[in-house]
């Protein structure tokens, strides 16, 4: 029998309580200042997208939350202890995740894995997994190698490898950047679906406006040189979001303009710094 993976909800931290504090951050490479001071607040139980212009530093700033890379400036805190290297409570899924599956184990031992290393035994292991796999809709694929599933469905394993530990807090980084416009969608209601039924939180780094609007709680737009948060977006929306209904919403299509308008505004200032400072 599998149970349902039970976010490490802990401590002293309730829903909408401050979970991941980021005070002037920065980050600079070899002089270069790429991150000029982010500020922000992520809630517990809370879905934030980050958008914001190419080359803007979002990466980067994921890379820093999750302590795999160290801040120039600043701090990062989770339950208010510094994050110096990847919390036990936090999963990151970067961008080339599925190209991260080992195409020599199955599916249940993909997302097994990770679970040896911390010492967990083969039973609760495989219970874990079962769980994992369950949630992202794959319990009837486990015994399949990664290259016999489509795009979508490895993506759904690296969700599930991902989910396993129980996270509090998952990071995705452009996590659905390279399946077509329908498998996207899916993927999109599955991680709100993911996220409802665990009540985890989850930051996702994402190009697409549509996308940010229709999944966040909060959009933080960043911008300028050196990069900072520009603006802050509550949607609104509500927890029940619909691909046809909610984005043909008025709402919708004031929150998409409103993003909209701050990276191209932003892209704009900084095309003319760049014309100014050649000419
Ligand atoms: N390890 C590194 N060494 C030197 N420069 C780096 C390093 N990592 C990132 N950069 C630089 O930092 C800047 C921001 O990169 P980053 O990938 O974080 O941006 P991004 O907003 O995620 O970009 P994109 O939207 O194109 O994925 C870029 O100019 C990049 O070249």
């Amino acid at each position: 029998m599998t149970t349902t993976p039970t976010p490490t909800v802990g401590k002293a931290t309730g829903p909408n309580d401050a979970l991941l504090v980021v005070e002037n951050l920065g980050k600079s490479f070899g002089g270069h200042e790429v991150l000029g001071g982010i500020n922000v607040t992520v809630r517990a139980g809370e879905f934030m997208c980050i958008v914001g212009p190419s080359g803007a530093g979002k990466t980067t700033l994921l890379q820093c939350l999750s302590g795999l890379t160290a801040p120039t400036t600043g701090a990062v805190t989770l339950r208010g202890e510094r994050v110096t290297e990847p919390p036990a409570e936090m999963a990151i899924v970067f961008q080339d995740y599925s190209r991260s599956l080992m195409p020599w184990l199955s599916v249940l031992d993909n997302v097994a894995l990770p679970l040896r290393s911390a010492k967990i035994g083969k039973a609760e292991r495989t219970e874990k997994a079962m769980a994992a796999l369950t949630e992202v809709g794959l319990k009837d694929h486990v015994h399949k190698y990664p290259w016999q599933l489509s795009g979508g469905m490895q993506q759904r394993v690296a969700i599930a490898r991902a989910l396993a530990y129980a996270p509090s807090i998952v990071l995705m980084d452009e996590p659905f950047a390279s399946v077509d416009a329908q498998t996207r969608a899916d993927l999109e209601d599955l991680t709100l679906n993911v996220k409802r039924h665990l009540g985890i939180t989850i930051l996702l780094v994402t190009h697409d406006i549509d996308e940010a609007v229709y999944l966040a709680d909060r959009v933080l737009v960043m911008g300028k040189k050196p990069t900072v948060v520009v603006d802050l977006v509550e949607t609104h929306l509500g927890p029940h979001r619909d691909q046809i209904a909610t984005k043909a919403t008025r709402e919708f299509a004031e929150l998409r303009s409103r993003v909209y308008k701050q990276i191209r505004r932003d892209d704009l200032t900084n095309s003319a710094g760049s014309i100014a400072a050649v000419g």
